[in-house]
């Protein structure tokens, strides 16, 4: 696996960051190193598709990046018939997702689509993954986006959202915000690398606090929501149809 150094070099100007060639060869470290917790979400995401997956439904992974949630939604699949539907709108994530795929001859009902995930047909879905994918949609898009996959899913059917929060008391915000940079120095980011990556995300991924997502997914159509996995400023919620 390729080890991310992409902000190690002092930048004159940080560009904003994108899923580009560059970010897709380091992909898996750079998740990794940066999000607490992304394994074990992974890792859950076959134990729950296992339970709400329904013979015959669709399952979506939006924003597939390499298809690590793709692969194990896979691997848990026990239901009959199912097909596995990975979008992404990076080409270059798209180009390696689809080899990723390809190499496990298991992976017959997978189609990996190019494409935005706000266009995106959601129909007859038992499992719809989110993952760490809803931050970097333009903040007023996702309403409409979450009510469509809620629209397009089959009662008893699961959302499984993972995001980076922010939190409302500006204490804890700051603590969580500097205990995940601890994080991200254990693993072997400089506190160069950790700030030009920071300025990049600018804008670029917005997070949200968790009263906001709960209540929009209440909003959009979702009966029962809350989060199953937390750690420090990174959570993954729930939300049944
Ligand atoms: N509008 C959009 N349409 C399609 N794709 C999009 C859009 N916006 C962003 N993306 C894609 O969403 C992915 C987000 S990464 C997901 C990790 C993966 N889920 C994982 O479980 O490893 C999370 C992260 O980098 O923190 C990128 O591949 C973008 O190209
Ligand atoms: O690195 C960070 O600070 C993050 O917030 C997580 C992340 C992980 C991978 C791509 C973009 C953001």
């Amino acid at each position: 696996m390729d080890k991310d150094q992409i902000y190690s070099e002092s930048m004159a100007n940080i560009a904003n960051f994108n899923f580009d060639a560059q970010v897709a060869d380091v992909f898996t470290d750079m998740i990794e190193r940066s999000v607490p917790g992304y394994r074990s979400i992974i890792t859950m995401i076959e134990t729950l598709t296992g339970h709400y997956a329904l013979p015959g439904s669709n399952l979506y992974d939006l924003g597939c990046s390499l298809g690590a949630a793709t692969l194990s939604m896979e691997r848990g699949l026990t239901a009959e018939n199912c097909q596995i539907i990975a979008v992404d709108n990076s080409p270059a994530m798209v180009e390696r997702c689809r080899k990723a795929v390809a190499r496990r001859h298991t992976c017959a009902g997978v189609t990996v689509i190019e494409g935005d995930i706000l266009a995106t047909e959601i129909a007859d879905a038992s499992v719809v993954v989110l993952n760490f994918t809803l931050q970097f949609v333009p903040p007023e898009e996702r309403a409409r986006l979450l009510e469509r996959i809620c629209a397009g899913m089959r009662p008893g059917g699961v959302l499984i959202l993972s995001e980076k929060v922010v939190f409302e008391d500006e204490h804890l915000d700051e603590l969580l915000a500097g205990i995940h940079h601890d994080f991200k120095r254990a693993h072997g980011y400089s506190d160069l690398e950790i700030s030009q990556k920071r300025s990049a995300l600018e804008n670029v991924l917005v997070p949200e606090t968790i009263p906001t997502h709960r209540e929009r997914l209440l909003s959009a159509g979702f009966t029962s929501v809350d989060v199953w996995f937390q750690c420090f400023n990174f959570m993954s919620m729930l939300a049944i149809k």
